[in-house]
C-alpha cells in the first residue's frame, strides 16, 4: 500500500527535464528531510494528516482515470518522498502496462529497486540554504545504482552558497544532466505580484551562470507553474 497526500492534474510539469509537459502528479506522504523551504511542507508537518490514504496501485491509476480520464499518458511521482515507498513499483509497471510514462521527483538520499524503471528520473540534492546536510556517500551510492543516461540533477538555488553547491553536485557527476532552479520564498499563494518578484530571481540566477565558464553544460529553469498559480496546491 501507498501513502497517497494527493492525486492531481492534468497540468504542466513545472521543473526540470520535462518542464512544460503535460502530466498528472501522484504525491505521496512523508519525507526523510525537512528542508526550511520546501514548498510540499504538508506532506510531512502533520497540518494534513487527516488527507493522507493508503491506497493500492489498482486504486491510485482508478483515480488518475477518474479524475484525468484519457487526457494524459504521463504521470509524475513526487512526495514527500517517495523513494521511502518499497511497493510503489507495482504502480509503474502498472502505468507502463497501461502505456504511460513515469517521472520521479527524489533527493537522492534513499533508493529502491523500481527507481531503475522510472522514465524520468529527477534527484534533487539539498544545497545549504535548506538546512539539510545532503550526505554526499550516500548520495553517490543511490546514482551508482542508475544508469546516467536516465537521470538527471536539478539543485535549487536561492543564494551564493547555494550556487557553489550546486556547482560541487555538477561537477562530481559531470554526466549526468544538470538542472539549476530558482528557489521560491514565496510559499504563501497569497504573495502580491509574485510572478515579478519570482522572474527578477529567475533573471539573477540566469546572469550568475552565464559569466561563469566552469557552469557550460547546464540548463538554467524556473518552477514555471508558480509563475502562473504561485505555491498554489494541486496544480
Ligand atoms: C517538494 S519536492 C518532493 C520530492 C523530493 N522530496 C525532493 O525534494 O526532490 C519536489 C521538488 O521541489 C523542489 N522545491 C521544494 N521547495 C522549493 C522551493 N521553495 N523553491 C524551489 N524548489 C523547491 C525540491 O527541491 C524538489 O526538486
Ligand atoms: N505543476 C507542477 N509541477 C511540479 N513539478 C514538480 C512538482 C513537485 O511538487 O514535485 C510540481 C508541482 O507540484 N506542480
Ligand atoms: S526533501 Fe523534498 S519534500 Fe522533503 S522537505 Fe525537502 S523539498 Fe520538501
Ligand atoms: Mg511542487
Amino acid at each position: 500500500m501507498i501513502p497517497v497526500m494527493e492525486i492531481f492534474g492534468p497540468t504542466i510539469q513545472g521543473e526540470g527535464i520535462v518542464i512544460g509537459r503535460k502530466t498528472m502528479f501522484v504525491r505521496t506522504a512523508g519525507c526523510d528531510f525537512r528542508c526550511s523551504w520546501c514548498d510540499s511542507r504538508f506532506t510531512w508537518d502533520g497540518t494534513m494528516k487527516d488527507d493522507i490514504r493508503m491506497m493500492s496501485a489498482a486504486e491510485i491509476y482508478h483515480e488518475l482515470r477518474e479524475i484525468g480520464g484519457q487526457s494524459f499518458n504521463h504521470v509524475t511521482i513526487s512526495g514527500g518522498n517517495p523513494a521511502l515507498i518499497k511497493d510503489m513499483g507495482v504502480l509503474v509497471d502498472l502505468l507502463h502496462k497501461e502505456n504511460c510514462q513515469v517521472a520521479m521527483e527524489t533527493q537522492g538520499s534513499k533508493f529502491q529497486n523500481w527507481m531503475r524503471d522510472i522514465d524520468q528520473l529527477t534527484i534533487s540534492p539539498k544545497p545549504p540554504s535548506s538546512h539539510m546536510n545532503q550526505n554526499l556517500d550516500i548520495l553517490d551510492t543511490v546514482i551508482a545504482e542508475l544508469m546516467p543516461q536516465k537521470i538527471n540533477l536539478k539543485v535549487v538555488v536561492f543564494d551564493e552558497a547555494d550556487y557553489q553547491f550546486a556547482r560541487q553536485i555538477h561537477h562530481r557527476y559531470p554526466a549526468i544532466a544538470f538542472y539549476v532552479q530558482v528557489g521560491n520564498p514565496y510559499l504563501d499563494d497569497t504573495v502580491d505580484k509574485h510572478t515579478e518578484k519570482l522572474l527578477s530571481r529567475y533573471e539573477q540566477l540566469i546572469d550568475r551562470v552565464m559569466t561563469d565558464d566552469t557552469m557550460n553544460n547546464v540548463y538554467v529553469t524556473p518552477q514555471l507553474h508558480t509563475l502562473i498559480w504561485s505555491n498554489k496546491k494541486g496544480v
